[in-house]
């Protein structure tokens, strides 16, 4: 993307304001630490990758000013800005990932002054940012080659550049296509009920003069009847050893629809979002959203007031339903408990 979707400048955080697209394109400043708990739990920076981008870049921002003289103290200034942190969104676990990798480059780094701590954990911050811009051009190298001349996709919710640092995961394996000169064509689930999908995704398509066509949510199954899709690409925000993915609510819908259809499900997603510690998708934390966002998220109201709501923003698709996982280090197949392992491990 021509614009950053979060990025350090100068002592404060800018993201793209990712609630008002696409209606409006508006960089947005965040200066403080609840401003970037804020931004992250309303969405206006989202998408696992940049969930954690935006962690590790609020934490330094939580520090920056800090007056403190000893390592002590400072490290315990740093954990409460990572523990506030990591109190704003549960699923993705590439916010804890991050909020880790900040505190041990931190512990590593205890016997600098504090001025030089504070420098060293924004270099390593960045470090995140261009490390995350490669694993997504991976991801899209490594994915472009599951893909066939004339193929269409079928999407779910927003896995592009504005859910990463640059390019995106699920969507990246479609801008290496397009790039590559392979036609493809996209469907584009809406995503209720925050519309990630038609706001975001189809917006990015567009820019990269990729043919691509909405559908709402419940429409999947149709049109794979209809024998449009070849096979569907998603992103994920958390993905455990046996290879159970996490991702937006309505996934684990298109993973049944595409196993029925006999259609390949993949799921791309950088290797910052393996959670090794969890056996099992079972143990992942689902993130419940607020009912507003069901019944009036776009300002009308669209169910009586006062009506029960139930709105887990994440499912769980298991493994058995995952064709192949790609990330930047290569596709991962089933058994995932050993493949994954052996490509973190190369
Ligand atoms: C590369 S992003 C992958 C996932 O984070 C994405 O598909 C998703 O589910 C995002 O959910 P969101 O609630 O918009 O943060």
């Amino acid at each position: 993307m021509a614009v950053s979707t979060i990025e350090w400048v100068d002592g404060r955080i800018r993201m793209i304001d990712q609630t008002l697209l696409p209606n409006e394109f508006k960089q947005i400043y965040c200066d403080d630490l609840p401003s970037v708990w804020e931004a992250i739990k309303s969405l206006r920076v989202r998408g696992a990758p940049a969930i954690g981008i935006a962690g590790a870049l609020g934490a330094v921002l939580g520090i920056w000013n800090s007056t403190e003289k000893t390592y002590d103290a400072f490290a315990t200034e740093l954990k409460s800005a990572t523990d506030y942190l990591a109190t704003s969104r549960p699923t993705a676990v590439n916010l804890f990932w991050a909020l880790d990798r900040i505190t041990r480059t931190a512990q590593e780094n205890s016997h600098l002054q504090i001025s030089e701590l504070k420098e060293v954990l924004l270099t390593e911050a960045l470090e995140i940012i261009d490390e995350d811009k490669a694993m997504c051009r991976a991801i899209g190298q490594h994915g472009m080659a599951l893909l066939n001349e004339n193929d269409t996709i079928l999407t779910h919710c927003n896995a592009g550049g504005l859910a990463t640092s640059d390019y995106g995961t699920a969507l990246a394996v479609m801008f290496s296509a397009h790039e590559a000169g392979k036609k493809i064509q996209v469907y584009a689930d809406e995503t209720r009920p925050l519309l990630q999908g038609a706001r975001l995704t189809t917006w990015e398509l567009m820019q990269a003069g990729i043919d691509v066509t909405l559908i709402c949510d419940n429409m999947a199954a149709q049109v794979m009847k209809e024998g449009k899709i070849q096979c569907a690409i998603v992103g994920a925000d958390r993905i455990a050893a046996n290879g159970d993915t996490a991702n937006k609510i309505g996934t684990y819908n298109v993973a049944i629809l595409a196993e029925v259809h006999g259609i390949p499900f993949y799921v791309a997603a950088p290797t910052s979002t393996l959670d090794f510690a969890l056996e099992t998708g079972a143990e992942i934390p689902i993130e419940q959203r607020a009912a507003e966002e069901v019944t009036e998220g776009f300002g009308k109201l669209t169910a009586p007031k006062g009506v029960k709501v139930y709105s887990p923003a994440f499912d769980v698709t298991p493994a058995a339903l995952v064709t192949a996982i790609i990330t930047e280090k290569g596709v991962a197949r089933a058994p995932y408990t050993d493949s994954l392992m052996a490509l973190r491990d190369t």
